[in-house]
C-alpha cells in the first residue's frame, strides 16, 4: 500500500500532479495538504475534480504526515521545502521537491539567484538531482529528491548527448528559451495578466534567471565545463509548453558520423525522449511526459541547432516527479505516465 501526499495541491503544478497520481495504479491513497485552505473540501476549490476527490484539504502538520505517508511531493514556492524537508529527514517518508530549494549544491548560489536564505548544507548534500534520464542509479537510492526546473529539463535533455560525448567542453553555448504562462504559477501579476500577454511576446530575467546556475551546475558535473552559458527566457502567449533552442559551436574535425544517430543512441532506452526527424513544436508534447528534440548542423557557420520541447507542467514538473517516484519506489518507470499528447 503506497500513500502519497501533495503539499501545494491547489496550485498549477499540484493539480497536475493530482491528475496524474489519481490514475497511477501503484498509488493506493492520496492526501492533499494546504497552507491556506485546510479544512475546505478540495472540490469546493476544484469543482472539476469533485468525482475524483471528495475529502477536505489537510493542514501541513509534519508529525501526522509522517504517520500516514510513504511519499510526499512539495509543489510549493521557493523557501518552503528548505524549512519543511529537514523535518522529514530519516523519517522513512520519501520527499520529492518540485521547487528550486534543493537543486543547487552551493548554498551561496541559491542565495544569489533566488535571493532567499538557502537550505541547510547537510540537506543539500543528501538531495539527489532528479533528471530521470541521466541519473537513474542515484535516484533509485534517494530519500530526498530535487526535481529539476522546467527550463533546465528541456535544456539539459537537449545537451546531454553532447556532454556525454565530450563535445561541449569550452564551447560557446547560447540558449534561447520560451515558456507558456502556466510556468509562472497561478497567482497573476502585472506581466502575466491577459492584457499583457495576449498578442504579446516578452523577454524576462535577462542574465538573472534562477535556472542559469542549475544548468551550469549540471553541465559541470557531466563534462567539467566551467564556462558560463547565455540563457534568455521569453514568455509566450500560450498556456503550456517550453521550447529551448540551443546553439553550440562545433569544430569540423569533431563531427560524429551523424548527429541524429548520436542523439538516438544516447536516448535508445529512454521511453520519454523522442529524437525526431524534424524540429518539434510545443503541441507535439502538450499534456504528455515526452521531451521531443531534433538537432541539425549548419555547415556554413559550424554551429549546431538543437531544439527541445516539453510540457512545463508535465515533463517540466509533475510528470517528471512521478517518473522519479517510480524509479525511487521500484515501479515501472512509465507507470501512470503513458499519456498521448493532446491534439489539437
Ligand atoms: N508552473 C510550472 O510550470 C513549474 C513550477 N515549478 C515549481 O513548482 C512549485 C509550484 O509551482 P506552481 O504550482 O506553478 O505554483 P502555484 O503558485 O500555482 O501554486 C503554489 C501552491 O503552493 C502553496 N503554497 C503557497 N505558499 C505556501 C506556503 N508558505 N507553504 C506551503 N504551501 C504554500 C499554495 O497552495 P495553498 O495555499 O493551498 O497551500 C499554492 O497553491 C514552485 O516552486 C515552482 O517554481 C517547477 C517546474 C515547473
Ligand atoms: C514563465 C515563468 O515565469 N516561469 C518561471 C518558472 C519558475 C520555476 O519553475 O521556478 P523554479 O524552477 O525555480 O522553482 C520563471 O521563469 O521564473
Amino acid at each position: 500500500m503506497v500513500h502519497a501526499g501533495i503539499a501545494g495541491a491547489t496550485g498549477y503544478g499540484g493539480v497536475e500532479l493530482f491528475r496524474l497520481l489519481a490514475n497511477h495504479k501503484d498509488i493506493n491513497s492520496i492526501s492533499l495538504y494546504s497552507s491556506s485552505e485546510a479544512g475546505s473540501p478540495y472540490a469546493s476549490l476544484m469543482p472539476q475534480l469533485s468525482e475524483w476527490f471528495s475529502d477536505e484539504l489537510k493542514p501541513i502538520e509534519t508529525e501526522r504526515m509522517k504517520e500516514e505517508l510513504d511519499v510526499l511531493f512539495l509543489v510549493t514556492p521557493a523557501g518552503v521545502s528548505r524549512d519543511l524537508t529537514p523535518l522529514f529527514q530519516g523519517s522513512g517518508v520519501k520527499v520529492i521537491d518540485l521547487s528550486g530549494d534543493l537543486r543547487l549544491q552551493n548554498p551561496a548560489d541559491y542565495e544569489k539567484w533566488y535571493k532567499k536564505p538557502p537550505a541547510p548544507g547537510q540537506l543539500l548534500d543528501e538531495a539527489v538531482y532528479g533528471l530521470s534520464e541521466t541519473n537513474g542509479e542515484k535516484i533509485r537510492e534517494a530519500d530526498i529528491l530535487a526535481n529539476p526546473g522546467c527550463y533546465p529539463t528541456a535544456v539539459l535533455l537537449g545537451l546531454a548527448p553532447l556532454a556525454d560525448s565530450g563535445l561541449l567542453e569550452k564551447k560557446s553555448l547560447i540558449i534561447d528559451a520560451k515558456s507558456g504562462i502556466s510556468g509562472a504559477g497561478k497567482s497573476p501579476n502585472e506581466k502575466t495578466i491577459y492584457t499583457n500577454t495576449e498578442e504579446n511576446f516578452r523577454v524576462y530575467k535577462v542574465n538573472e534567471h534562477q535556472h542559469i546556475p542549475e544548468i551550469e551546475q549540471q553541465l559541470k558535473r557531466w563534462s567539467g565545463r566551467s564556462e558560463a552559458v547565455s540563457f534568455t527566457p521569453h514568455l509566450v502567449p500560450m498556456t503550456r509548453g517550453i521550447m529551448a533552442t540551443m546553439y553550440v559551436d562545433v569544430s569540423l574535425h569533431e563531427h560524429p558520423e551523424s548527429w541524429m544517430d548520436l542523439y538516438r543512441t544516447f536516448y535508445a532506452n529512454s521511453p520519454f525522449v523522442r529524437v525526431r526527424d524534424e524540429f518539434p513544436a510545443t503541441k507535439d508534447v502538450y499534456g504528455s511526459n515526452f521531451c521531443d528534440m531534433h538537432v541539425e548542423l549548419d555547415e556554413r557557420t559550424g554551429r549546431l541547432t538543437i531544439v527541445s520541447v516539453i510540457d512545463n507542467l508535465v515533463k517540466g514538473a509533475s510528470g517528471q516527479a512521478i517518473q522519479n517516484m517510480n524509479i525511487m519506489l521500484g515501479f515501472e518507470e512509465t507507470r501512470g505516465l503513458k499519456l498521448f499528447p493532446l491534439y489539437p
